[in-house]
């Protein structure tokens, strides 16, 4: 068995438990990290460290895994669990210390897992994570006699309350001995799985009283919400209701950080003499980076939907409710949750995929998860919904947002793709026969502020600093490929046209053309490729700089709406569904299929699909006059 590589008290350890029973909500609050954190099974799918101050003032090393049921790993990331506490992991020692984290109001399922632990014969605390709920549904634990029969200190805490995270911390200062396998005299060592369930129920007799079983359902809201049919409306119009609110809401703050940027524009317009630096500072900098600043509260709007859901403990519902169209498609139910986090990003979306089991339906949920539209592409679809879609209400009373119900079918277009592509694969490459949807249920909750916060914080600061780096390192190279080599003497038209990216644009007109693309829009797919929001910052510094004279280019949306057929910008939507041209994606498929196969079959159906898609759309919009 693996021993303690030093003497004191733990420099590391690794908190380990259940799916779902709190282990990151805790790993927070220790370290005071803001990783994700959700009300279903499998939000965790990566070791994530962090470091936690001691009451004594020295620090410890915490581990945050992914939740495993036993230490038999079935899925991807079941085995990272395992791996990182056998210290099997390249270059990292096994942790000092285990933190068994447990659900307290679902002691019979987690108990198991806590004796499996034991006989790894490492130092061990028990935390008896969620006793707010456990006190509330009436649980009495004795958790001296819990100590005493597991033989390692027990504390009970609130993860997302901060209740009994000192009383943690405390016993991590301990310099405690390995726990061992012997207990009172009787042998626990290597049980098969029925004697590890007699073990837990003989524990339970001896430690639990007063609740009544906990019961994962909430009978009423669940007939309505997992009821077959009525079960499918209510998931449909809640999507809806977001995607009008995404528009709708954010009118206002929007509104606000362009006035922002616009009076910026201004002060450097009337205080800079003319030359490079202040094109620079307005057509490369605020009219890229700001262009793409914008849509910060149309993503924290999205992101506060899909927090709030995450954490009422819907989804895995919705999964189920899903589960057999998924199936008729080729996805397992399985699929719902990184499906809905590649709304967010592809990226988490396609990690998520670890926790399904079986190879080809994760592969092929992989292959599926970048055709969800990605908040990437929020602002490109936004810019030109703002440009082509008349802002008028429909419906009875116009309370329905005409944008709205455009974004709303962009988003339906994306699943349905998916839909049809999983449809072929599931009958062609990925063959695979039905898994059945096996995934626990949560009980439901109310969305903690503190978690929204901190994710919307998240959501905030990552767009932001996107913005601050990349797409302004991207927007700046752009401006410079956009204004060099000035154009020659006596030259007409607008200097961008002589320059490398109006060189570039052009020699890539002649691959898109037929799908309607000017060669701005060319120019614009090019730092697209890195991050997709660049493309509305960079048909923003393209179109400043398109503007022959002084004229100091208008807002972009109107400009295109002067500028572009509608058929174009149609097809650029229709590009944008299958939008195959984002290299963070291919990288993370790269590494999590150890292939470089993948990645290129990925990006090869996503160009041909894009490019049929925006044909057709372009030449159909064509010929209804558009
Ligand atoms: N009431 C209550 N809820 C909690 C407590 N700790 C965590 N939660 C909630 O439980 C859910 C799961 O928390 P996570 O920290 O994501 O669980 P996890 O163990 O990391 O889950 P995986 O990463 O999927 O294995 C979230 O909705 C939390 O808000 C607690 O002590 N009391
Ligand atoms: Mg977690």
């Amino acid at each position: 068995m693996l021993s303690r590589t030093h003497a004191g008290p733990p420099r590391s350890v690794a908190l380990v438990g259940n799916p779902n029973c709190g282990k990151t909500a805790l790993f927070n609050r220790l370290t005071g990290a803001r990783q994700k954190v959700a009300n279903y099974s499998g939000v965790t799918v990566e070791r994530k460290v962090g470091t936690a101050r001691l009451p004594d003032g020295s620090t410890v090393q915490v581990v945050d895994l992914p939740g495993t049921y036993s230490l038999h790993p079935v899925s991807a990331d079941e085995e990272v669990t395992l791996e990182v506490i056998e210290g099997r992991r390249a270059g990292e020692e096994a942790p000092d210390l285990i933190v068994a984290v447990v659900d307290a109001t679902n002691l019979r399922m987690n108990l198991r897992l806590v004796l499996e632990l034991r006989r790894i014969g490492r130092p061990m605390v028990v935390a008896l994570n969620m006793m707010d709920t456990a006190r509330h549904q009436g649980l009495r634990l004795d958790r001296e006699r819990l100590a005493e029969e597991l033989g390692c200190p027990v504390v009970e805490t609130v993860a997302i309350a901060s209740h009994g995270h000192e009383a943690l911390l405390a016993e991590l200062a301990r310099d405690l001995p390995p726990v061992h396998q012997h207990v009172d005299g009787r042998h626990v060592e290597t049980p098969d799985a029925r004697a590890l369930q007699n073990e837990v129920r003989r524990l339970l007799a001896l430690v639990a009283s007063g609740a009544a079983p906990a019961t994962r359902f909430h009978p009423r809201l669940d007939a309505w919400l997992m009821h077959p049919v009525g079960g499918l409306l209510i998931l449909a119009a809640l999507l809806f209701v977001m995607f009008q609110a995404v528009f709708t809401w954010a009118e206002a703050p929007k509104g606000l950080i362009e006035d922002g940027v616009a009076a910026l524009a201004g002060v450097v317009e009337a205080g800079m003499a003319p030359g490079p630096l202040k094109s620079l500072l307005i057509d490369g900098v605020l009219a890229g980076a700001g262009g793409v600043l914008v849509f910060l509260p149309q993503i924290l709007i999205l992101f506060a939907f899909i927090l709030a859901l995450e954490d009422s403990g819907y989804l895995p519902r919705a999964a189920f409710l899903l589960d057999t169209l998924m199936g008729k498609v080729g996805l397992s139910g399985r699929a719902f949750i990184p499906m809905l986090s590649s709304f967010a990003c592809a990226v988490p979306g396609i990690m998520a995929t670890r926790s399904i089991t079986h190879w080809r339906d994760r592969l092929a949920t992989i292959m599926l998860a970048p055709l969800m539209t990605c908040s990437a592409r929020l602002p490109v679809y936004t810019l030109l919904i703002g440009a082509f879609v008349p802002e008028r209400g429909i419906g009875p009373g116009g309370w329905l947002d005409l944008r709205g119900l455009v974004m709303f079918g962009l988003y339906v277009a994306g699943v349905a793709a998916a839909a049809a592509v999983g449809w072929a694969l599931k009958r062609s490459w990925l063959k695979s026969r039905y898994q059945p949807l096996m995934l626990e249920l949560p009980p439901y909750r109310w969305p903690s502020p503190r978690t929204l916060a901190i994710g919307l914080w998240e959501r905030a600061r990552i767009f932001i600093a996107r913005v601050g780096t990349i797409i302004f390192a991207l927007t700046v190279v752009l401006w410079f490929l956009a204004t060099w080599p000035a154009p020659p003497d006596g030259a007409t038209a607008a200097p961008i046209t002589y320059s490398l990216a109006g060189q570039i644009g052009r020699a890539l007109e002649w691959v898109f053309a037929p799908i309607g693309f000017n060669w701005q829009i060319c120019i614009a797919l090019i730092p697209g490729l890195a991050a997709r929001e660049v493309v509305v910052g960079a048909l923003g510094t393209v179109y400043a700089l398109s503007a022959s004279g002084d004229a100091v280019a208008d807002a972009l949306s109107p400009l295109l709406a002067a500028q572009w057929s509608p058929a174009t910008a149609y097809a650029l939507i229709a590009w944008f569904i299958f939008a195959p041209q984002c290299l963070s994606t291919l990288a993370t498929v790269r590494r999590e299929t150890n292939h470089w196969r993948y990645p290129l079959i990925m990006a090869g159906y996503q160009t041909a699909l894009g490019y049929l898609a925006a044909f057709i759309t372009y030449r159909v919009a064509l010929a209804w006059g558009g």
